[in-house]
This record gives C-alpha cells, structure tokens and sequence, in this order.
C-alpha cells in the first residue's frame, strides 16, 4: 500500500501555480504502539493556507486539516472506523500518533472524533459543521453582537464563512447585505439565501449600493476582503458599529503592499469596534458551535452548499479555486 502527499516546492508568488506542488508517494509503514493508520476521506483547502504556507520549509508536507477515517489503531482512543478531523496535511494517508499531531503553528492539535452529525455528510465537518462554521457562528455573535433589526454587511459572501454569516444573520433577525465576485452568486444569495439585497462588487460602487440598499447605515460588518471594498464598507457604518476582521483576501496573493483609503477617521468619529479574530479563540466552545450549527440544519434553517472536488490529486486545483472565485460555499476534495 501506497500514500500520496503533495510536498510544497517553491514559496508562493502571486497566484499560486501547479507547479508549486509536487505530488509523491510512498510505501505505507505500519503502525507502532499508540500511532492510528488513517485513510483520508475529505480535504479542506482554506484561503488561509496562501499566507502561511511561508512557515512551511521546501520539500515539506502542505499543511491542512481533513476528515479521515482511522484503518487500524494501536492507540486506546481511537477504534477503527472511527472519523476524525485533524491536521493531517494535504496527505492521502498519515500514521501517526494521534496525542502528538501538531498545527502548521507548531501546537499540538489532536485529531478529534467527529460528532454524530445525524446523517449529514461527514465533509461538514470541514465546513459548517467545523472551523468555517464556527468562524461564522462565534465571528458573527460574540464580535458583532447583532441586535434584531440591525443591517449586517457580509464581503466574500458566497464563500464557506460568508454564506453562513449572512444566513445566521437573517436567523437572527437582521437585514442582511451581501457582496460576492458574480451576478450566479448574487442571485442566489438573495434567491436561495433570502439575503435582503447582495451586489457583484466586480461592476457596482460599493459605496453606492450601500447608500441605496442601507440608507438607514450599517450596524454590523463581517469582513472576509479587506482592502478598499472594506474602507468603502465602514464608510457607510453607523455610531457604534462592529466590524468582525475576520479574513482580507483581497491582498493574499499581493506582490506589492495593498493600498486602500485610511479609515482611521471613519473609525474614530463613528467609534466603531474592530476585531480582529481565529477562530481557535473559541476552543473551549467549540462542539457547543458544531451543535448550534447543526440544529439549523435540522430545522431546515441553513441551506448548505460545498464545491466537491473529486480527486485527491486535484488539491492545488481546489486550492486555486478559491482565489480566482470558481467556488461557492465551501470547497472540499473528496479523496
Ligand atoms: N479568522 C478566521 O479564523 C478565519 C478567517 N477566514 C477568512 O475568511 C475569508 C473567507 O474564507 P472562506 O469562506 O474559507 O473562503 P471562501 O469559500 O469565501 O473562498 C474565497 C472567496 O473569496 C473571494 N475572493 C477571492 N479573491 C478575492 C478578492 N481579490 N477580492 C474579493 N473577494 C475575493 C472569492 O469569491 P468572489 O467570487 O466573491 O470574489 C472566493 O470564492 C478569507 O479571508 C479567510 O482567510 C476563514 C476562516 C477562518
Ligand atoms: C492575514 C492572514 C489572515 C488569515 C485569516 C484566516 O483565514 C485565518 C484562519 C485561521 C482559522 O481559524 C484556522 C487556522 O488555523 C487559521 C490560521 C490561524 C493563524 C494563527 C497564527 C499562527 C501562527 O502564525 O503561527
């Protein structure tokens, strides 16, 4: 038996390329005592992988998380068949010792046992039923505090976080506005997501739309983009408005410094609040969001999407996928 990984080739510049990658494969070692044999069933690609894939040496394994499932196990924790979701890197198979598996930041970071999702497809767990759901269900909640009635701006807002945020948001009685990079996505995210209004920031004035669809201001911005569309944003942002900085990919893939209008002025006269946020800040609640996220879907609240990629050698396609805007909602390969 053989596993393939993807090793991280040449540091990233600009766009990432195919030929950032190398795909090998190896013989398969058995486990020694307390090391799990895992078979990769799911794989996330996350924008955030762009800014600190600098951390990974050349010739190394390109970081990530997946949902995978444990094919023998010398460790008294886990069983086989068990599901897991852990930092296992772009790899098709891992032996590893669970209690020492490590983040790319270097914390230790054990793969836990996925929760009984009821019948939902177990690739959740690497969207609204994990990190990007719980990035969107505590971002939301705990930094912009929305208070029913409120107008909550959501940028990047058919992707995996931000097409939840604005659904959560609608759940909790806000109007909701939503940016997104085509009028496919626009469209449904006021057809299918009952977003209040959602523009293509490609051909409108953010700032223009903004003054028609929220003359009333905005309260709450959860801001996946950064740069300009951000400051354009917070310009049009009510006294005492939140903004969640959750994510600026808008300048990740930057060969030059972003520029974009200061917004110091905005900030101070308006006195709004930003956060800059992980959402490992929340660990210690982290099944509670997975649970609350899951009643939603039960009840028929959340429409969920994933982009599926077939493939395990179609990593760096998924990956690339997510900064020239092919996905809507959340992109995982199925391996
Ligand atoms: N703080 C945290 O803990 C977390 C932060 N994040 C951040 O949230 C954001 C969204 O992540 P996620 O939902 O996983 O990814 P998405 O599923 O939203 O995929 C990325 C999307 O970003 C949009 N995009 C790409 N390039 C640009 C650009 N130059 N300007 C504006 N939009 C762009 C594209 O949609 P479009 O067609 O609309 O352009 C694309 O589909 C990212 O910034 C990410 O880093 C994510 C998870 C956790
Ligand atoms: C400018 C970078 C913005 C990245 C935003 C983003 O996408 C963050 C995602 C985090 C997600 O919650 C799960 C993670 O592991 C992501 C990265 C957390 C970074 C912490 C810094 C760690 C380090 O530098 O060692």
């Amino acid at each position: 038996m053989t596993l393939r990984r993807f090793v991280f080739k040449s540091q990233f510049d600009g766009l990432p390329k195919h030929s950032d990658f190398e795909l090998v494969e190896e013989p398969i070692r058995e486990p020694a005592p307390n090391e799990v044999v895992l078979e990769a069933l799911y794989l996330s690609v996350d924008p955030y992988m762009r800014v600190f894939a600098r951390n990974v040496p050349t010739g190394g394994t390109m970081f990530g998380t997946q949902v995978a499932k444990v094919t023998k196990s010398k460790h008294p924790g886990y069983k086989e068949g068990d599901l897991v979701v852990g930092h296992l890197g772009w790899a098709s198979h891992s032996v590893v010792n669970p209690d020492q598996v490590k983040s790319f930041g270097g914390e230790v970071a054990k793969p836990y046992i996925l929760p009984d999702l009821g019948g939902v497809s177990p690739s959740t767990g690497l969207g609204v039923l994990g990190m990007p759901g719980n990035t969107a269900w505590f971002g939301l909640t705990k930094l912009c505090q929305p208070k029913p009635g409120e107008t909550l701006v959501v940028t990047g807002a058919a992707g995996a976080v931000g097409s939840l945020v604005g659904q959560i948001g609608k759940i909790l009685g806000l109007k909701v506005i939503g940016f997104a990079g085509t009028d496919e996505k626009v469209q449904w995210l006021e057809d299918d997501l009952k977003f209040d209004r959602a523009f293509n920031y490609k051909t409108v004035s953010v700032t223009e739309a903004l003054k028609e669809a929220a003359p009333e201001g905005v309260d709450c911005y959860f801001d996946n983009v950064g740069g300009e569309m951000s400051s354009d944003v917070m310009n049009q942002m009510n006294t005492y408005g939140r903004v969640a900085v959750c994510g600026s990919i808008s300048a990740y893939n930057a060969t030059t410094p972003v520029l974009a209008p200061i917004v110091q002025p905005t900030i101070i006269t308006k006195q709004l609040t930003l956060t800059g946020f992980v959402s490992s800040r929340w660990k210690d609640c982290w099944f509670e969001g997975i649970q609350q996220m899951l009643h939603f879907i039960q009840e028929d609240k959340l429409v969920v999407r994933e982009s599926i990629v077939e493939g395990f050698e179609k990593m760096p396609d998924a990956f690339i996928s997510l900064f020239t805007g092919d996905n809507t909602g959340k992109v995982v390969v199925k391996a």
